[in-house]
């Protein structure tokens, strides 16, 4: 069999389920408007930052990961920067054969220049509408939601799950918590989980990944969740091939695991991509997803994520198809829009490249 390259993969249509805008920067864009922001950066050529930001978040801990958010943060605080970004993640993604994605920021963490929530949500938009026009043009079409995410440390789950609601109609497809997990349990915004399904709302949750299965069990089980963001000590619930309770009710009611791998390797949640538990994931047949995380932060990006998981495994083009159908499946906009993207363009594409 031919080894498949990672500019095969480029070609193949994939599906993001968890990507953040706000780790997805280009560090050009970066240096561009810090330097209009007067915000002081560690590093001020765009190589060099861009190494930067993979060394300072390949730190072994969640919590000083999080801490290069803030020279993204900090040049995402007004209506430019904000199409910018988004205009150029569309841009990125499409070029990389992405063809649905779902990317998600946290909107309160973009008001400190003025902005109002609904006025960063609307710039967001119109980067994304932009930028997936332009996208179209170059032959890459693409279809992006957004997710609003409420930061767990902080107490504005309820106003952001609202404004979610509010902009369900103009591109906001779901809602999230992310940040620091341990010590910040999902029920802590119980209210919001429960407002978002009085209101048929879909919402996927940060758990598992720092902390173990009290998270995961507390998300699907008090919560509600969706699908799990990262969800990978799911494993701890399993021995051998054995599965505990709540590793057997993820798998029976297939939820989504929106795994990944280079961030988890980053932050201690995984030794290694080889060692990565997806492996063992994928043999069970739960819900497997691939994804991103932060592309600026782990220097990656889909097409690398499955490269990387090609040389680990052995994988071919029916895994990584399987991938993709289960992200399209697992999709927060509606199941005939999903059903459409599987037909009509994922799988006559991985029929060509499986012939
Ligand atoms: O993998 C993650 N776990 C928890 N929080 C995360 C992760 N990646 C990004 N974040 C945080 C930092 C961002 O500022 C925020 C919104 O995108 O979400
Ligand atoms: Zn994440």
């Amino acid at each position: 069999m031919v080894a498949i390259s990672h500019a095969d993969i480029v070609q193949a249509p994939k599906a993001l389920l968890h990507d953040h805008l706000d780790g997805g920067l280009r560090p050009a864009t970066i240096v561009e408007l810090a330097a209009k922001a007067g915000h002081r950066l560690p590093e001020d050529d765009p190589e060099r930052l861009g190494e930067w930001f993979v060394a300072a978040a390949d730190s072994g801990s969640l919590e000083r990961y999080l801490e290069t958010f803030a020279h993204t943060v900090a040049v995402m605080q007004t209506e430019e920067g904000l199409h910018r970004v988004a205009r150029e993640c569309a841009l990125d993604l499409a070029a990389d054969g992405v063809v649905y994605a779902e990317v998600r920021y946290a909107p309160e963490q973009h008001l400190e220049r003025g902005l109002s929530l609904d006025a960063v949500v609307e710039a967001v938009h119109a980067g994304f509408r932009d930028g997936c026009a332009e996208a179209a043009t170059q032959g890459n079409q693409i279809r992006i939601g957004t997710l609003l995410t409420a930061m767990r440390h902080a107490a504005r789950s309820q106003e952001i799950a609202e404004l979610a609601v509010r902009c369900r109609d103009t591109g906001v497809v779901g809602f999230d918590i992310a940040g620091a997990e341990a010590g910040f349990p999902p029920t802590r915004h119980l209210d919001a989980f429960e407002y978002l399904q009085r209101e048929n709302f879909h919402f996927t949750i940060h758990a598992g990944e720092a902390f173990g299965l009290p998270s995961i069990w507390q998300a699907i089980q008090w919560c509600g969740a969706d699908r799990l963001g990262h969800g990978v000590r799911i494993v701890d619930d399993i021995v051998g091939t054995s599965l505990g309770r709540l590793s057997s009710y993820v798998r029976d009611k297939r939820i989504p695991l929106e795994l990944c791998p280079s961030s988890n390797v980053q932050t201690g949640a995984a030794p290694s991509i080889a060692e990565h538990p997806i492996g063992l994931l994928h043999d069970l047949r739960f819900r497997v997803t691939v994804n991103t995380d932060n592309r600026l932060m782990s220097g990656t990006s889909m097409s690398k994520e499955m490269a990387l998981l090609v040389e680990a495994f052995g994988w071919g083009w029916s895994e990584l198809q399987w991938l993709t159908i289960n992200a399209m499946k697992s999709a927060f906009i509606p199941y005939d829009e999903r059903l459409a993207i599987i037909t009509d363009v994922i799988k006559p594409a991985y029929a060509k490249l499986l012939a």
